[in-house]
Order: structure tokens, then sequence, then C-alpha cells
């Protein structure tokens, strides 16, 4: 994993781009908040540009530790769920800021219309209730590695998590594919789409029951979007679990949610995922932290912990960021739009 940590001066040049992006800007799910974060993102430290960067063209490893970003008191408490009332400022607003200039280094954050009402910044926090769910709210359970939404055509090339409050070091579980060994004849097999992939259960109309940042003309568009996920329930889309090139390949994988459909097929993924969870590394993140997977590359998860529900839980952000916008095309109501359908 690559690793890099921005020094006081490289917080004060941020927090100077973060200003002109937030002068007459407040909500990070604005598009125009995001075209002006790509302008201003070539104003970034250069230091900080040319490691981002050569993660992004080098595809050195699965994942990039960006570290020593201050985090403000004005945050305020974690959160109780990760829905954002309309109308409302973020507290983290800066910190947002912060983490969609960097971000914009590896391409454009992007948000599901079926996940977190289409917000593009997600909050990660344990709520009451989902205790025991295989979700990012979950919390007593081992949240199973897996590649982010793997079932999905437009998943993100990277997904990204800042965090902001982590108190009793909970760790995000993490493996690269370059780390795995796998047998000549299993690759073989991996590469074959013989695996039927379920959305996850955060993909559901129940879950997604607020409606406030949604205008009234995508509730239709939600309803379309939530029967779509229900008919990939019935049916599930095939994947291959690994891809591109033959000897250094990406990998696609979600154990909780996939189905192989042969028996050659479910004995190698059985020996991809013990070799994952071998080689499965503990990643502690703590305030000031974004942790940039490589969503082709890495795998990642979490560790259990017990949540206390009273403002002082882990606190983490979370943004999907594609390389190439126009691919999901004919799933965003506009060019300029950020939700896929
Ligand atoms: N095995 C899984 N894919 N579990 C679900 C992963 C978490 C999901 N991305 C969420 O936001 O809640
Ligand atoms: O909480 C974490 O560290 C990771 C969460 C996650 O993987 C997810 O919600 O998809
Ligand atoms: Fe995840």
């Amino acid at each position: 994993m690559e690793k890099y940590h921005l020094d006081a001066r490289a917080n004060a040049d941020i927090d100077e781009l973060v200003r002109e992006l937030t002068r007459d800007l407040s909500s990070v799910h604005e598009a125009a908040f995001h075209r002006r974060a790509a302008v201003l993102a070539h104003e970034l430290p250069r230091e900080l540009r040319k490691a981002l960067v050569g993660f992004r063209l080098t595809e050195p490893s699965g994942g990039f530790l960006l570290s020593g970003i201050r985090i403000g008191e004005e945050i305020g408490p974690t959160p109780a769920d990760w829905h954002q009332p309309a109308g409302v400022v973020s507290p983290a607003l800066r910190e947002e800021s912060f983490f969609v200039l960097c971000a914009q280094l590896l391409g454009d954050p992007f948000g599901y219309a079926t996940l977190q009402n289409g917000l593009m910044m997600h909050d990660i926090v344990p709520i009451q209730g989902h205790e025991k769910e295989q979700i990012s709210s979950g919390s007593e359970e081992t949240l199973e590695w897996h590649t982010e939404e793997a079932f999905h055509p437009h998943r993100a090339d990277y997904t990204a998590l800042m965090c902001l409050r982590n108190p009793y070091g909970a760790p995000t579980t993490y493996a690269e594919i370059s780390d795995l060994d796998i047998t000549e004849a299993d690759r073989a097999t991996l590469r074959q789409p013989l695996f039927a992939t379920r959305p996850s259960g955060s993909h559901s109309a129940e879950r997604n029951a607020y409606t406030t940042h949604l205008p009234k003309s995508r509730h239709a568009l939600a309803k379309e979007s939530f029967d779509r996920i229900e008919e990939q329930h019935r049916n599930p889309p095939t994947v291959s679990v690994l891809f591109g090139d033959e000897a250094d390949p990406y990998l696609c994988v979600d154990p909780d949610c996939m189905t192989p459909l042969t028996e050659e097929a479910a004995g190698a993924l059985e020996r991809l995922c013990a070799e994952i969870n071998r080689k499965l590394q503990d990643v502690n993140l703590t305030p000031g932290d974004i942790l940039f997977l490589d969503n082709n590359s890495a795998i990642h998860g979490r560790r259990p912990f017990k949540a206390r529900f009273d403002g002082s839980d882990r606190w983490l952000k979370r943004m999907n960021i594609t390389r190439d916008l126009r691919r999901s095309r004919s799933r965003r109501l506009s060019a300029d739009d950020r939700v896929v359908r």
C-alpha cells in the first residue's frame, strides 16, 4: 500500500483551496461543487498530485493511504444514521471538501440511486438496530470483505474512506490481488463468467426510505432503480472474478453475494477466499486518514466493534470514484448528473 503524509504546510495550502471551493457552494451533493473541485484540484500541492497521479497511472498496489488531514472540532458528534437533512450545511463540509479535492486526482465521484439515497458523500456510522447486518452501518459482526458493489456494471474504480473518528480502533480489512497465490488452473476458472452476483443488502428500498435529498422528479426514477435491483436479486448478473491482463489480473469478488454456477467455479472461489483470508491485513484508520482503495485490485471489509450510540462512535465518510463517468451515461439523467440509476 502507498503512503503519503500531509504536513502543516500542505494542510494550509489545501485549506486555501477549500475556502475558494466553498465560498458560495455548500453541498458536496451538487454537480457544480464537483465541477469547481475538478478545476481547483490542479492547484493542489504538486507532491500530492504526483503521488496520487502515480498511484492512478502506475497501479503500484491496491491502496493509497493519505494521512495527516486536520479534522476540526466543528464536525460535532457522530450522527445516529447517514440521513443528512436537506438544507442543512454539513458540519464536516471543510473535511468533505478536502476529500473531494483529493479524490478528483483519481477521477470523478458519483452516487448510486439505490444507495444512501443517491448521495455522493456517504456517512459510515453504526446504526442502532443494524448491529448484526452485513452493511456499512453494522457493527457487532465482521463486515465480510468484498469488492465494492461487485454486481454493478458501473461499480467504482476507487472506493475512498475518510476517517473522522475511530475511538476504539475498529480496523478496516484489506488484501490486494498481487499478494495472492492462485494456481494456473484456478486462474483460468476464475476468469470465466461463472459467478452469479447479487446486489448487497444496502441497495434496498427499505434501507433508502429517506427522500429528503431527492427532487420529486427522482422519486419515480428511484422506484425504477429499486425494481431493477429486485430483478437482479431474482436474476443476478454473472461476473468473472479475475479479468484484464493474464499475468497481472484485476479482481472482483464478494463471496457473500456470489453463487458459483459450477462445481469447478465453487472450488476455485473457495480456495481464493481461503487465500484472501490468509493474506487479510488490518488497516486501522485514524482521524485525518483517507484510504483510497483500487476497487479493481483490492478487497476490503471491517472488523466487528461495540458501538455506543452516544455521538462518540466511529465515523467515516465514503465516496465512489470513476475514471470514466461517460461509461454510465445511459443510466444518468444528464452528462452533468452524478447519480447512477
Ligand atoms: N458483502 C457485502 N458486499 N456487504 C455489503 C457491503 C457494504 C455496502 N457497500 C454498504 O454500503 O452497506
Ligand atoms: O467501515 C469500513 O471500514 C468499511 C466499510 C465498507 O466496506 C462498506 O461499507 O462497504
Ligand atoms: Fe465496502
